[in-house]
């Protein structure tokens, strides 16, 4: 039997008001997340990305479907209660902008420390765990002592993706997590993720770089204008993949040299895109 999957999105759907009218960003999404597993989510931008991640950790309210996070139905969970599951470290988040994720008023350090201290482990052994999260991300120690905004996007960024990992979540949501990185401390932060999913952590890596996720996902979903039209194993997406949106990304994807579709084979899916009126 297979283990309960430790994230379970089933049909959700959701909206946004604007003063155009309702816009559908999701359209009955389901993905399903097993412990340890990563599962990387791609899409052009626009397709519905951090809509998904926002609303798997509570900061968007779904129009309907189901979210169960390590067996805990959170899909009805009001503000208190979504606060109160993050402190308790089981779902964390790393977002592209990471002033949207670290309180501005906190030193790096209190930052690190406080969901240690809220899981109530001792003071003495939160600061080791603090320090080894902080090397292995490639932070420098002395900016332990500094508040968000005075450091750089890139030290800021390494400063939540600890955050999120010194509690050893059950399931880690990381939107463009390594985007803002230069190359040597993204090959850290993926390394420092890769050894976390090697402990049992979910991660799902959100990105629209289908290059960039296919290495370490062992699943890839494909987001297209709000729906998952393709869903597999990350060398199956890649090598054979089966949606044609999925053959453009794949063709586009510098990186994925041996699968690259030349110009016109490009036009040709964009065009078969557009007369076929989006996503089957
Ligand atoms: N707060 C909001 N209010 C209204 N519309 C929104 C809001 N947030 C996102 N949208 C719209 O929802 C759609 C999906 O946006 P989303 O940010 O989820 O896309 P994305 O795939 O993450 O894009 P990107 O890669 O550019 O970040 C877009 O059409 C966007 O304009």
């Amino acid at each position: 039997m297979s283990p309960e999957p430790v994230l379970e999105v089933t049909d959700l759907d959701v909206h946004y008001r604007r003063r155009q009218g309702r816009l559908h960003a999701l359209r009955r999404v389901n993905l399903s997340v097993a412990p340890g597993e990563t599962v990387g989510v791609i899409g052009e931008t626009g397709s519905g990305k951090s809509t998904f991640a926002r609303a798997v950790v509570g900061l968007v309210r779904p129009s309907a479907g189901r979210i169960v996070v390590a067996g805990e139905e959170v899909t009805g969970f009001r503000g208190r209660q979504w606060r109160a599951l993050r402190r308790r470290g089981v779902v964390q988040y790393v977002f592209q902008d990471p002033l949207r994720s670290l309180d501005p008023d906190l030193t790096v350090e209190n930052s690190l420390v406080e969901p240690l201290l809220i899981q109530g482990r001792p003071l003495r052994e939160a600061a080791e765990r603090i320090r080894s999260c902080v090397a292995r991300v490639g932070l420098d120690e002395e900016l332990l002592s500094r508040l968000p905004g005075e450091l750089s996007g890139g030290q800021r960024q390494r400063v939540t993706i600890a955050r999120a990992l010194v509690t050893n979540p059950r399931v880690v949501i990381l939107d463009e997590p390594v985007s803002a990185l230069d190359a040597a401390n993204r090959v850290l932060a993926l390394e420092f993720l890769k050894e976390l999913r090697d402990a049992g952590t979910a991660l799902v890596f959100i990105s629209h770089d289908l290059g960039s996720v296919a290495g370490i996902a062992d699943r890839i979903a494909v987001l297209y204008q709000g729906r998952i039209v393709e869903d597999g194993p990350a060398r199956a997406v890649v090598n054979t993949p089966r949606h044609a949106y999925t053959r453009l990304l794949v063709g586009s994807a510098p990186t994925l040299r041996s699968a690259r579709a030349d110009r016109a084979q490009r036009e040709e899916l964009r065009e078969l895109l557009r007369t076929s009126g989006g996503p089957a």
